[in-house]
């Protein structure tokens, strides 16, 4: 799908940071716009305190790429700003420079649906340090939210134990991208269908849903609106149960499932969204079973969330399918990902790569010189550490160390010839040109359930998960270590 086209009918040129353009433009006038730079998308922390991430947003990020250039609209735009002493914001000829830009840049990304970790890029941009730094803010906006929004429904999905989720996020989503991308996000995490029939005719996730208590309300007894829902819908019959009394309501639904199947047809579960829903659950599935309905789903739903699932779970409650909103799609507990967007090299004016650091007085802060990507080793199927290397770099297939970019004691050996790897960057713009064929939504999903699978269930855990070793390889730990004791020396005035 073309989703600035389908979605926007507009150019997104101008979804940026002011600051971006001012850049731009400061580039432009100090002659470095075409300088070539590096720059890298990574995050430092897991979010909800989990151990993995799921990396989402890719397909917005190369439909983003795809239809970046200025359009007279966003020129009239930047032209009609203007300075504190009245003069144009930007002068005449830069706006001519921003409307004969085009998008030249290579992009590496890791696929939707991968499992990464702090401090490995998600996605690498190389080209005209002009257009790297326009890309910043889109790109950040589009990562941050999908992958915090994947790794929430993958968290939930891990909860009910890959039982059916229906995602029911719209009403209470962050507006309207927010629920069309947290749709999508939420179907590459695990996520089985959404409520949202937007998203279902522009992404293609199965649409599906109940109904609500307003139906209910709307007739005069609760058998009638059941009768009538089933009369409307056969094949489509999951009642809400717990408008007045939750019990009798599984007993009007099992009255008009009789009927249903006295018609050849068969009622599909029944839903409740308030109470005890471990209690509720539990006698709703004896009635439910005692009637001669045991393959009627019992759908759970109300502000529920992983942990809040894992409970129930652990309660035995005879939920299984589950019906997420609010929680999955604002990412509640945790709303924002963090993930940054750093420079690491830039080609100097002979033509060589100068990888850059930036220190911090946080060391966690101090980014990855050079340009790198990043290899996952398996051993017999699963995964056993990640390994961020200078791309250039050979790497010792008998023996090599990984080093923790936050501690350096902390260090790993590996035997690379005994594992199988897999280099998680692949290349989707080579020159400002797509080369990266889309996997379709589906195919994103399985990615997804693959590479979680292919994890330890110790790093899977909701909870103070056991941590996944992730390294530098040592040219690159001491490339940055040289760099870092450099600038420290350069700062202190000691060189
Ligand atoms: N057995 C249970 N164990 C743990 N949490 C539960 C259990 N049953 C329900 N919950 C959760 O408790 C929270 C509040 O439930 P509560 O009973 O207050 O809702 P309610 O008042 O019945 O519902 P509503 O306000 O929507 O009518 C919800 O997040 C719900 O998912
Ligand atoms: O709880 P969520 O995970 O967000 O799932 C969506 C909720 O939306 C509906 O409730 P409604 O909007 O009628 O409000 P309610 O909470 O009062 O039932 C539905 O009955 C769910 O409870
Ligand atoms: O289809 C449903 O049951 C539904 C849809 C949106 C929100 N809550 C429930």
């Amino acid at each position: 799908m073309k989703i600035t086209k389908d979605l926007y009918q507009s150019s997104l040129a101008l979804l940026t940071d002011f600051y971006q353009l001012t850049m731009a433009y400061g580039y432009w006038k100090s002659g470095k716009a075409d300088q070539e730079a590096v720059f890298n998308l990574f995050f430092r922390k897991h979010p909800f305190q989990g151990g993995f991430t799921m990396a989402a947003g890719l397909e917005y990020l190369i439909d983003y790429c795809e239809n970046f250039n200025f359009e007279d609209e966003d020129l009239a735009y930047l032209a009609s700003m203007k300075r504190k002493d009245g003069s144009p914001m930007f002068e005449p000829d830069f706006l001519k420079y921003l409307s004969e830009m085009k998008f030249t840049c290579d992009i590496d990304a890791v696929e939707e649906g991968t499992v990464v970790f702090p401090n490995t890029p998600l996605v690498r941009v190389r080209g005209p340090l002009f257009q790297c730094q326009l890309l910043e803010t889109p790109l950040l906006n589009i990562i941050n939210f999908q992958t915090l929004i994947a790794t929430k429904a993958a968290r939930i999905n891990l909860a009910t134990l890959g039982e059916p989720i229906m995602e029911f996020g719209l009403r209470r989503a962050q507006g309207i991208d927010g629920a069309l991308a947290a749709s999508r996000a939420a179907y590459i995490g695990g996520c089985t269908s959404t409520s949202n029939v937007l998203a279902g005719k522009l992404f293609g996730i199965p649409v599906s849903g109940t109904h609500a208590h307003s139906w209910i309300m709307s007739f005069e007894t609760e058998l009638e609106a059941f009768e009538a829902y089933a009369e409307a819908f056969p094949d489509n019959c999951i009642f809400l149960v717990d408008t007045y009394d939750t019990l009798n309501g599984v007993k009007n639904a099992i009255k008009v499932g009789q009927i249903l199947r006295s018609k050849g047809k068969e009622m599909l579960g029944i839903r409740i969204d308030s109470g005890d829903l471990a209690y509720f659950s539990n006698k709703a599935r004896e009635m439910l079973d005692e009637a001669g309905f045991p393959d009627a789903k019992i759908v759970g739903s109300n502000d529920l969330d992983e942990h809040i699932i894992s409970s129930l779970k652990s309660q035995e409650a005879s939920i299984n399918v589950w019906g997420v909103g609010t929680k999955l799609v604002t990412a509640f507990d945790q709303p924002a990902l963090g993930a940054v967007y750093k420079l690491s090299a830039i080609k100097s004016e002979t033509g060589t790569w100068e990888p850059k650091i930036k220190l911090s007085q946080q060391s966690i802060k101090i980014n990855i010189p050079g340009i790198h990507n990043v290899k996952r080793y398996y051993s017999n199927g699963k995964a056993v550490a990640d390994m961020i290397y200078l791309e250039n770099q050979v790497i010792d297939s008998k023996s090599t160390m990984i080093i923790d970019p936050m501690d350096p004691t902390h260090r790993k050996r590996l035997m690379p010839a005994f594992y199988k790897e897999e280099i998680l960057l692949k290349t989707i713009f080579k020159a400002g040109k797509n080369v990266y064929q889309i996997p379709t939504l589906d195919q994103i999903r399985d990615r997804g359930i693959a590479q979680l699978e292919s994890f330890d269930k110790t790093h899977k855990r909701l909870v103070n998960p056991h941590i996944y070793p992730v390294g530098l390889e040592e040219n690159l730990h001491h490339l940055r270590m040289d760099l870092v004791l450099k600038a420290k020396k350069l700062d202190n005035g000691l060189e």
